[in-house]
């Protein structure tokens, strides 16, 4: 079986008498794409919390690149190469997109006298963002102050921000929400290319993207992970359509 990158063993986690995490163990492969999806309020922000070391489990384990990174910050994660976005946007909005790019650079560098760097290495980062950058197609907005770009480009920015790191796996919490049809659209394109370069745990509501993009998908309801399989495995399990797809299609 090829190693997971990442990969979570029996995690629990508690709020008083709910069991928002009830025992979630699944993996996430090299090249793939797998979507976690369940209806609201099951426990997909808390899980992928858990991955990114936002929060930290009652039980249970989580792997990085096979290590266990369970007791990690999340900046130690990140810099393991653990690249989380789109849950809350953290961009500047009054930066320039070449402004956010580079900051996004420089947190991934290690050393806490970051900030007293020489200049030369700021090239590096400046070279650093602007490939980023061009690999995005948002090369010739390096100038735009980021509150003129549109929702889909911030996005994208997101993503060029997220590349600056050297990713070795991502965690993206609803890329797709907030965007219209055709914002959609691209971001579903860049996704698909962007899973070649490392895989990423995706949640997403938007079914249509899911089963556009997901190598696997896993069902999460109320906290455990009721099914994961292929994308025609899940549209053709009872069992799912019961707990979650409902009239979806
Ligand atoms: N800090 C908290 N304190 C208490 N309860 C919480 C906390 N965070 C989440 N919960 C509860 O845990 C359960 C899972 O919430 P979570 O946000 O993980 O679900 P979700 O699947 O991401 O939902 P949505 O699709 O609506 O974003 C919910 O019942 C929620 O009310």
């Amino acid at each position: 079986m090829t190693e997971a990158i990442l990969e979570t063993r029996g995690l629990v986690k508690t709020y008083g008498a709910l069991r928002a995490s009830d025992g979630i163990t699944l993996d996430l492969r090299p090249g793939e794409i797998h979507a976690v999806i369940g209806p609201n309020g099951a426990g997909k922000s808390t899980m992928i919390k858990q991955l990114s070391g936002n929060i930290a489990p009652d039980e249970g384990t989580v792997h990085f690149l096979g290590k266990d990174v369970t007791g990690l910050s999340t900046m130690a994660r990140a810099r393991m190469g653990l690249a989380r976005t789109f849950q809350v946007s953290a961009l500047a909005m009054e930066d320039t997109v070449l402004q956010n790019a580079v900051l996004g650079a420089l947190g991934a560098t290690s050393s806490p006298y970051r900030f007293f760097r020489p200049a030369l290495k700021r090239a590096e980062l400046r070279d650093r963002a602007m490939a980023a950058l061009e690999r995005m197609g948002l090369a010739g907005h390096a100038a735009t102050v980021v509150s003129e770009l549109s929702h889909g480009q911030r996005r994208q920015l997101e993503v060029a921000v997220a590349l600056t790191l050297q990713p070795r796996a991502f965690l993206m919490d609803e890329p797709m929400a907030g965007l219209g049809g055709e914002g959609s659209q691209q971001l579903t394109s860049i996704l698909d290319r962007l899973r070649a370069e490392a895989p990423i745990l995706l949640i997403e509501h938007d079914m249509d993207a899911v089963f556009a993009l997901a190598d696997r998908i896993s069902v999460l309801v109320y906290g455990r992970i009721v099914a994961t399989g292929t994308v025609d495995e899940i549209r053709r399990s009872p069992e799912v359509r019961d707990a979650y797809l409902g009239d979806a299609e």
